[in-house]
């Protein structure tokens, strides 16, 4: 027996579409065109594909886009400057800072992250939109775990009354992970790297996520036969990109399991569309 494979394309392309169908009505009953703006610092080569692909999946549904690139020798005051124009801007609906910044600037990230009008932090990283989201306020959730949680529901896989268990701890993915899975009723465990024992409790998982960041972390004496395995890992190795999850392994025990590339990294992206356009209404308190 083999998983299911959950291809994230048919996923994305749903969730485009009724994004698109929204931006539609946007223009068509209230002349509001929703707009992103990406701001990038530094030549971080992944970065910079990430963020033209963002640019291009605007453009292809109808949100207008700015790519804001600054040099990696730009102070912190100069993109606190910026941001604080994006924020007055009235064409601007969501504003991102692509991560990671630049090793000269990691100590700032905090306060440059702090700086984002909260109702346009389409990451979800300003903590207000922390904190809603810990109360069960999921209005813009970060995009990576917002576009789990779609691809779960989307796929028909209940999650109330199951075990989940997510390897890894980030603020960006670990930790709101968390709090989707346990506001839909999981019994949700946290792994990360002090956990003793992490097979076996991995091992319990009817829904496992791996965000850790490590190349075939996740290896089949780890996943119980027919659990749900959703792999969030990106990760270079020998110029390959990998997930988190020892994909040939594990696909021969899971029941289904998403791939990388081709997985929940595309509906990443589909989610920031969609959290642009939710921001853009919530500016203009439409609905
Ligand atoms: N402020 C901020 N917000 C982010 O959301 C953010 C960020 N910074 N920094 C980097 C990470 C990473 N990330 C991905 C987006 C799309 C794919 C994606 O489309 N992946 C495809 C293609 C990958 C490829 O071929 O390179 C796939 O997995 O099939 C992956 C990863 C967003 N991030």
């Amino acid at each position: 027996m083999s998983a299911q494979i959950l291809a994230g394309k048919n996923f994305a392309a749903q969730i485009k579409e009724n994004t698109k169908r929204d931006i539609d009505v946007l223009k068509r009953d209230y002349d509001i065109i929703p707009g992103l703006a990406v701001i990038i610092v530094g030549e971080n080569p992944a970065s910079q594909v990430y963020v033209a692909n963002k640019h291009r999946a605007c453009a292809e549904i109808g949100i207008y886009s700015e790519v804001i690139h600054m040099p990696a020798s730009i102070g912190k005051d100069a993109l606190l400057d910026k941001i604080a124009s994006l924020n007055e801007n009235d064409k601007i609906h969501g504003i991102l800072v692509q991560l990671p910044l630049p090793d000269a600037m990691k100590a700032d990230e905090a306060e440059i992250l702090n700086a984002i009008d909260p109702a346009k932090d389409v990451d979800g990283f300003h903590p207000v939109n922390v904190g809603k989201l810990t109360i069960g306020d999921e209005h813009l959730v970060p995009c990576t775990p917002a576009g789990c949680m779609k691809m779960l529901e989307m796929a028909g896989i209940g999650i109330a009354g199951k075990q989940a268990v997510v390897i890894g701890r980030s603020n960006i993915v670990g930790k709101p992970m968390f709090h989707l899975l346990l506001a839909r009723n999981a019994t949700v465990t946290v792994c990360h790297s002090r956990t003793g024992n992490l097979a076996a409790i991995a091992r319990q998982a009817d829904i496992l996520v791996a965000a850790v960041g490590k190349p075939n972390f996740v290896t089949k004496d780890m996943v119980k036969p027919g659990a749900v395995v959703i792999d969030v890992g990106i990760n270079r190795l020998d110029g390959k990109l990998v997930g988190d999850v020892d994909f040939e392994q594990v696909k021969s025990v899971a029941g289904a399991i998403t791939p990388v590339p081709g997985g929940v990294g595309l509906l990443t992206i589909a989610m920031l569309l969609s959290n642009t356009v939710k921001a853009a209404c919530l500016i203009h308190q439409v609905n």
